[in-house]
């Protein structure tokens, strides 16, 4: 023992405390500037004094209630199909206009509704409303659906809105003549009831959202364009009440959709001469684009978590999630490189994640012994709102790196602007009391619809669209969308009709009440 310590030591024992207090002051400093800072999303608003505008009851007798799902089912036995672009089942359409004039006639001979068609099938209905000043509002929805099989695992015939255990199944149970059905269910039960609206508003109903919507909303857009009509909100399909869906969220979400991701579709293409298959040159037309699509699957566009309205989504959720998933979650610009790791690994959360990059057809040869002259793939990308068309054009081009590849944009769009939900949001404040009028429990909060709606073409109405609708998705059932076994449970069918009917007369308050927000720290 040499009863003093060396100098070396009594340096190297400093550096460690030194060091201690280093990084014991940027834990400090992470937790300080980190903190788990929440928005108490369902107070806020809507414990503010709201004028009472929702004073008519529904009241449905049993009698009306079986009429509501008779009328729900006749809606999906019609098989109104859009195969393609130039393939519709139009005798299909004709017999659901029958249809709707046939189970609403209070809708088709009230004075206070006008009903036009638009492109044969289309539907606009203009309500008017009492109240001139007042900026009238719109709800859309759409009659066509994607073709369905029975023959890929249904468990009744897609086209039969059989009825299983509570649940109705048939092709447009979600996607989407639940909403046409509710929509218009709800108006001609407010008719019925002498209901005269303060706030005018119009109802469209496109016949060809699934091919894009140039004839249905494209057209509706230009007719309202022509009359001067300029929209309060926008209401269209889109994102639903998620139960059991966000691991770790303590109960149901309804996600209200305030963009939509952006779109492009790529076609891909090699050309060579073409020769006798025992005469291969080195690389085929078909080896060189199976090389250009595997580099776009190997090199994903980049990770864009967190600076995108996923952002808001998570905050308004943060405060329904459990330690330490409340704190990663409140903190995305530190977090979010960690949670973007784990959210790709799902494909129905990598799309919240980045531009995604589906390649979705590849054709190419005639004969076996014949070299492939042309092969050409589609390559489906929907863009991060981050992200430009532009921006995703320029990464394709460069990730493919060959000239041998022509890329041709067959068409695209930018992301969808972001609507407003702040509190002085009257649609997105209309639409969430309409939700927690009926949800309590639901946490509300803005959120991004990974899909294209017909909505996208009435940006010029309207700076506020919303993309949502109260079907209650739980575990399973986001496969059913375009997939075998759409379904819908009859009780969820009547909370839609109950949610128009509310939302409709909530839409006649004149202004919001005054907002005041609510944080709190944990
Ligand atoms: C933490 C997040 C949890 C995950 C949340 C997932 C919620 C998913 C809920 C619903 C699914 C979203 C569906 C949106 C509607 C999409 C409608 C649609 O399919 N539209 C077509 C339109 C289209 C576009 C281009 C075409 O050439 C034809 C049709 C689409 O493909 O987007
Ligand atoms: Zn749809
Ligand atoms: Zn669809």
């Amino acid at each position: 023992m040499t009863g003093h310590s060396s100098l070396p030591g009594i340096i190297r024992f400093l550096k460690l405390v030194a060091l201690g207090l280093f990084l014991t002051l940027i834990v400090l400093f992470l937790v300080a500037t980190a903190r788990t800072f929440t928005l108490e999303v369902n107070a806020g608003l809507q414990l503010a004094h709201w004028e009472k505008a929702a004073v008519i009851s529904a009241d449905l007798t049993s009698e009306q209630r079986d009429d509501l799902l008779t009328h729900f089912k006749e809606a999906i036995r019609i098989p109104t199909v859009s195969f393609s672009a130039s393939h519709q089942n139009t005798s299909a359409l004709q017999e659901f206009n029958h249809l709707l004039k046939r189970v609403f006639p209070t809708i088709f001979s009230s004075s206070l509704v006008k009903h036009e068609l638009v492109g044969n099938y289309s539907h606009l209905f203009t309500v008017s409303g009492t109240d001139p000043k007042l900026v009238p509002y719109m709800l859309l929805a759409h009659t066509d659906v994607v073709p369905a099989n029975e023959t890929d695992g249904w468990e009744v015939p897609p086209f039969s809105a059989e009825e299983l255990n509570g649940f109705i199944y048939g092709r447009g149970t979600i996607d989407n003549k639940q909403s046409v059905m509710a929509i218009l269910q709800a108006l001609e039960y407010l008719l019925e009831r002498g209901y005269v609206p303060r706030r005018g508003f119009y109802i469209g109903l496109g016949h060809d959202e699934e091919i894009n919507g140039y004839a249905g909303a494209v057209n509706t857009v230009k007719l309202l364009k022509d009359r001067g009509v300029k929209l309060q909100f926008l209401v269209d399909e889109g994102l639903a009440v998620l139960d059991g869906i966000i691991s770790g969220l303590d109960g149901p979400a309804a996600l209200i959709g305030v963009s939509e991701k952006g779109h492009a579709t790529v076609k891909l293409s090699v050309s060579m001469k073409p020769g006798h298959s025992s005469m291969p040159a080195r690389q085929s037309s078909i080896g060189i684009l199976a090389a250009a699509v595997t580099r776009l699957e190997n090199y994903p566009m980049p990770r864009l978590f967190g600076s995108g309205p996923e952002k808001s989504m998570f905050e308004h959720l943060a405060h329904k999630f459990g330690l330490p998933l409340r704190f990663i979650v409140s903190n995305l610009w530190l977090f979010s490189p960690l949670i973007s790791r784990v959210m790709e690994r799902k494909p129905e959360l990598n799309a919240f994640v980045r531009t995604t990059t589906a390649v979705t057809m590849f054709n190419a040869g005639v004969k076996v012994n014949v070299l492939p002259s042309h092969a050409e793939a589609f390559v489906n990308l929907r863009i991060h709102s981050a992200q430009t068309l532009q921006e995703v054009l320029d990464l394709i081009d460069s990730t493919i790196a060959d000239d041998r590849v022509k890329v041709e944009l067959i068409n695209g769009f930018d992301p969808l602007p972001i609507s407003s939900f702040s509190e002085q949001s009257f649609g997105f404040q209309v639409i969430k009391k309409t939700v927690l009028d009926m949800f309590p429990k639901v946490t509300v909060a803005p959120g991004i619809c990974v899909g294209n709606t017909d909505s996208r073409h009435y940006t010029s109405l309207t700076k506020d669209i919303y993309r949502f609708a109260p079907t209650w998705f739980k575990p399973g059932d986001i496969q059913r969308f375009h997939g075998i076994n759409e379904r819908i449970s009859s009780k969820n069918y009547e909370e839609l009709v109950l949610f128009y009917f509310r939302l409709i007369q909530n839409c006649d308050i004149k202004r919001l009440p005054p907002s005041h927000t609510s944080q709190h720290d944990l």
